[in-house]
């Protein structure tokens, strides 16, 4: 089959399968939107990207992070952010969940205030998922969006009064291989951007809302800045009032706890918050302090938010926000509903818990990951929050100052058999999840998604790194990995059934788990592997259009 090529006049090249709805995703308009943002920002990203291993190589020499000297004056001086739309005042429950039509249909009637559409940590982002994710994204937009779901025939429709949206683009880690520019694929950051944001501002505008984005996995505020001039350029380009465009960051990344304040700074015309991003957070911490031995994680179930390294990132974030007049959001409690009454009970009080921290700390919004959590959720926020739209009075003056030391801890805790053979069965799964075109499944009774499960994965890497011992005396190494893989696949089979083992790709998914565990160095994100696997039937298999 002749590969598809559309050439948009400014060179963008479609590579690949056409999908249905890519040829309305992909207007020539679009295209040629898309093509002046990488025209002016794909080269920049490519140097950020080596600036991030540039760090990382200090790091790994001995450097541990720290503030950064060079940008004193911006951490100390007096300023704000420029401000925060009527409709983006009061988040206190937000929801997430990837752009698949039912989904968006759901977290947007759901009880809560805000739905975060998301192209990143839950979404497997193959070629047909981003096109039927933007094209889902416009439909809920302009308010037509509809469902029928094939299985039982219920119908989805929004409710007339829908969450307010935000889109999660990618990291800018990750390309997007079914669009190239003078022969390089695309940021897939920039074309989740300018999709949504050229198909959807004016509706949104047009109904007092805005083009909002959360902003995941940022290093540093070099990287904000880039986001600062995408949105500029942008939001000249179509003649909109500087700071139309607004953004919530993710702080996600260790390196980016010492720069939160530069952060806003770098993006205060289009900054709203930050967000406590802590499942990506625990996991970068593993990665940033990988050469390490005295900051080896335990086990990821006893890694809480009450932990002090945790506590010092929440606790600094929302300082630092309510400084400048940002909001704090709070992250993810991984539980998901439960049918048995009993284990509900209990995931009810695990989520009231966590969410009760954050509220206490001072957050102005919590996230959940399921409708079936709105209640619980939003009567804690009510609880702290009541009649104000969020906790922005909540100044945190009072505390002993956060110093770098609080936020590098080390992790009291034990690595246990039980908690490795866990994280082999939760890695394994969701490598064949995502694979297979899924980024977020119910594992355990938890929800894993790419953050979630690069813990699993990251921890036993650094286990073997480190000669860690477990509870029951064994040394981590290689060999006993590829000892509990076996064995784990045998109760994942026995747990899933062998109809639904034999048919999906469990080998593949652990040939690459395997491989990833026993590298020498340890792999950025498991996403870039796995983002071959998942593109390369669509890149293979194009159709002339
Ligand atoms: C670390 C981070 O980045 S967190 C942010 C990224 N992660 C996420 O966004 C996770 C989002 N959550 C999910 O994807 C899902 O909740 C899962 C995969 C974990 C579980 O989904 P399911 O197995 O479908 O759950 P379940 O069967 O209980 O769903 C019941 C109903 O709730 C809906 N639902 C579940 N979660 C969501 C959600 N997040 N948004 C909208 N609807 C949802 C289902 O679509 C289903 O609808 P239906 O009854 O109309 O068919
Ligand atoms: O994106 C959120 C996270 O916890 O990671
Ligand atoms: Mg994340």
């Amino acid at each position: 089959m002749s590969q598809a090529v559309i050439e948009s006049k400014d060179r963008i090249i479609k590579r690949g399968q056409f999908v249905a709805g890519e040829d309305q995703v992909l207007s020539a308009e679009a295209l040629g939107f898309l093509a002046e943002l990488a025209e002016r920002f794909a080269a920049p990203r490519q140097t950020l990207l080596q600036a991030r291993l540039q760090k990382q190589a200090e790091i790994d020499a001995g450097k541990l992070p720290d503030f950064l000297p060079e940008t004193r004056n911006v951490r100390e001086g007096n300023w704000q952010i420029l401000g925060i739309p009527a409709d983006l005042q009061d988040r206190r429950v937000e929801i997430t969940g990837p752009v698949d039509r039912k989904m968006v249909i759901n977290a947007l009637n759901a009880d809560v205030k805000v739905f975060m559409a998301d192209f990143e940590d839950s979404l497997a982002p193959s070629w047909e998922k981003v096109v039927q994710g933007q094209q889902n994204l416009k439909d809920a937009v302009d308010g037509t969006i509809e469902y029928t779901n094939p299985a039982n025939g219920k119908e989805y429709r929004l409710n007339p009064d829908p969450a307010v949206l935000i889109a999660r683009v990618r990291g800018l880690h990750l390309d997007e291989a079914h669009l190239t520019y003078q022969g390089e694929p695309l940021p897939g950051a920039l074309v989740d951007f300018a999709l949504y944001f050229y198909h959807n501002y004016r509706a949104l505008l047009a109904k007092g809302s805005g083009p909002y984005f959360y902003i995941p996995k940022l290093q540093s505020h070099l990287e904000a800045r880039w986001w600062a001039e995408v949105f500029a350029y942008t939001e000249e380009r179509f003649c909109l009032t500087p700071g139309t465009i607004k953004a919530t960051c993710l702080i996600e990344t260790l390196p980016a706890v010492f720069e939160m304040d530069e952060i806003l700074y770098e993006l205060r015309n289009n900054i709203v918050g930050l967000n406590c991003g802590r499942w990506d957070y625990i996991f970068s911490y593993i990665k940033t302090l990988k050469n390490y031995p005295d900051r080896v994680l335990p086990d990821r179930q006893v890694v809480t938010m009450d932990k002090p390294f945790l506590s010092a990132y929440s606790r600094l974030l929302i300082k630092t926000c309510h400084k400048r007049g940002a909001l704090a959001m709070g992250g993810m409690a991984a539980f998901i509903p439960a049918k048995d009454p009993e284990r509900q009970a209990q995931v009810l009080a695990k989520v009231q818990q966590d969410k009760e921290l954050e509220a206490r700390n001072g957050h102005d919004g919590t996230w959940i990951a399921h409708p079936g959590l709105a209640d619980t959720a939003m009567a804690v926020m009510n609880e702290y929050i009541g009649d104000r739209p969020n906790q922005l009075q909540v100044s945190r003056d009072v505390d002993a100052p956060i110093t770098a030391e609080d936020l590098l801890a080390p992790c009291e805790g034990q690595a246990t058999e039980a908690g490795m053979r866990a994280n082999i069965r939760i890695a394994v799964q969701y490598i064949e999840a995502w694979i297979s075109g899924n980024g977020c499944v119910p594992i355990y009774g938890l929800m894993e998604d790419a953050a979630t499960a690069e813990i699993s994965r990251a921890s036993i890497w650094q286990w073997i790194k480190h000669g860690t011992h477990l509870d029951n005396g064994q040394l981590v190494t290689a060999d006993l990995f590829r000892t509990l893989l076996k064995e784990e696949l045998s109760v994942v089979r026995e747990e899933l059934g062998a109809e639904r083992f034999d048919g999906g790709r469990f080998d593949e998914a652990a040939t690459i788990f395997e491989r990833l565990t026993c590298a020498d160095q340890l792999t950025d994100f498991l996403t870039l592997p796995g983002y071959q696997i998942l593109t390369q039937s669509t890149l293979a298999h194009g159709q002339a259009l």
